[in-house]
């Protein structure tokens, strides 16, 4: 694999084997300062850094099937530029930055402290010292950069994919226009919020003067399991959220569901996925002053262990057949028994963004699926929802965007980068 490397005398470091030697609970910060952290993992062994490292490279990105880690920050970005050339090499910069961010290196060589005291620092530093923390950074383009025949700025209007259409407006959607598209979107997701927030800002930061952040989003407390590995959390109204999840493990579903392939339309998609993000707010209040019966029939499980209504454990079959879960109760209306066989991989995340300024909280679910077809997949699952679902007396979607996430970028080949089977 090509790793960055510093401007160390040609050696490769990683943040973390820069400050390998360092004892559990401190990490040194530059000459002579060491500070302590309660929210991150402390540098304690090799082995444990080295288990905090998500290949960055490989046939799809990182990101997707990845086991979901804790934290998210999700941003998308105008481009601001008319320039394919400017667009290309600013693509070809966020790659060799994000590759080093994802094995804990600095985003540039020296970044921090490294270029001296007369120029402003190449890295921002808040992530100085600290691990990698399972860091994925996911690139998507959204249908806006591809532009129209009329306005055809960067020359890919003819490679737009029949499945990045604009997504249709969906009964009661409520979206405002300041947190959906985007040209481009990167999430960031980690198991410490600070590397996550760090990672997004040293983009944003070498995007300038050709994209600009449009509109972002943090996340705590992943609302899905994208593995078998992993325990199923806990959404903002209390339920287990992501039981009946596509799981890693499961290569034929995967295939089947979450990566596009070349016969699908668009070769230079191939091994990526199409990634729908909805920003759901959550009506907490009237949700909490509903009883356990209401919130257990509107989902159509047990609240206390996630268990199809009618049925004993988290993970049974659901049976449709029984008449304990309601008609229109949210997993019956989801279910890909009820959808013609449709499924897709959940990857959210909880918000909350402080409160409203009438006295409810503005939180929710941050709405992550990646599928083969969003059109196909996504659209006639939310529109069955959006029409029937008990759960909408509940929630709002105030946020929507789509993104188009290329293959990931191959090991061992220096020339491509994020988005190369698209401008090739
Ligand atoms: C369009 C897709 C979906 C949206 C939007 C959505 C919003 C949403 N979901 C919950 C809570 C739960 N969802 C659960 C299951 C579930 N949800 C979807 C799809 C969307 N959810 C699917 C495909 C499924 C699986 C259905 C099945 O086959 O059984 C569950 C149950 C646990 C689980 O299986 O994950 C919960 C709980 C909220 C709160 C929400 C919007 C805020
Ligand atoms: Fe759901």
């Amino acid at each position: 694999m090509s790793l960055p490397e510093t401007d160390t005398g040609g050696k490769r470091f990683s943040r973390r084997r820069l400050f390998g030697g360092v004892g559990a609970g401190a990490v040194a910060v530059g000459a002579g300062v060491v500070v302590g952290r309660s929210t991150a993992p402390t540098l304690d062994t090799a082995a444990a850094a080295a288990e905090s490292v998500v290949p960055f490279r490989g046939a799809h990105q990182s990101g997707i099937v990845t086991p979901a880690q804790d934290r998210m920050h999700f941003a998308t970005f105008d481009v601001t530029t008319d320039s394919r050339d400017e667009l290309v090499a600013m693509l070809k910069k966020w790659t060799t930055m994000a590759e080093r961010l994802t094995v804990g290196a600095e985003s540039v060589p020296g970044g921090v402290v490294g270029g001296g005291q007369y120029e402003p620092p190449g890295d921002t530093g808040e992530a100085y010292g600290l691990h990698s923390s399972n860091l994925t950074l996911t690139i998507g383009f959204g249908p806006s950069l591809f532009g129209t025949a009329d306005n055809d700025r960067f020359g890919i209007v003819d490679r737009k994919p029949a499945a990045l259409e604009e997504l249709p407006r969906f009964p009661a959607d409520d979206l405002d226009p300041a947190r959906s598209g985007g040209d481009i979107a990167i999430q960031a997701c980690a198991d410490d919020p600070q590397v996550a927030v760090h990672a997004i800002r040293n983009l944003a930061r070498i995007a300038f003067g050709t994209a600009s952040i449009r509109w972002s989003q943090l996340g705590f407390g992943r609302t899905s399991s994208t593995s078998t590995t992993q325990a199923t959390a806990r959404n903002l109204f209390g339920f287990k959220d992501g039981t009946n999840n596509i799981k890693s493990e499961d290569q034929p579903s995967v295939d089947d569901y979450v990566w596009a392939n070349g016969s699908d339309g668009s070769d230079w998609m191939a091994g990526g996925s199409y990634l729908v993000a909805r920003r759901i707010r959550m009506k907490i209040e009237p949700w909490d002053r509903a009883v356990l019966g209401e919130q257990e029939r509107v989902i159509g499980r047990s609240k206390a262990t996630g268990a199809p209504l009618g049925s004993a454990a988290e993970f049974d079959t659901v049976d449709l057949s029984s008449n304990q879960i309601e008609k229109n109760a949210h997993i019956r209306l989801a279910s890909s028994e009820s959808l013609g066989g449709i499924k897709i991989l959940r990857r959210g995340y909880n918000f909350t963004d402080g409160s409203d300024g009438f006295g409810h909280l503005d939180a929710g679910l941050f709405f992550v699926a990646f599928c083969r077809d969003a059109m196909t997949q996504f659209v006639p699952m939310q529109q069955a929802l959006a029409r029937k679902d008990l759960l909408n007396e509940y929630i709002s979607h105030v946020g929507s965007a789509l993104f188009a996430c290329p293959p990931g970028v191959p090991d061992g080949d220096d020339n491509a980068y994020w988005g190369s089977t698209l401008f090739a």
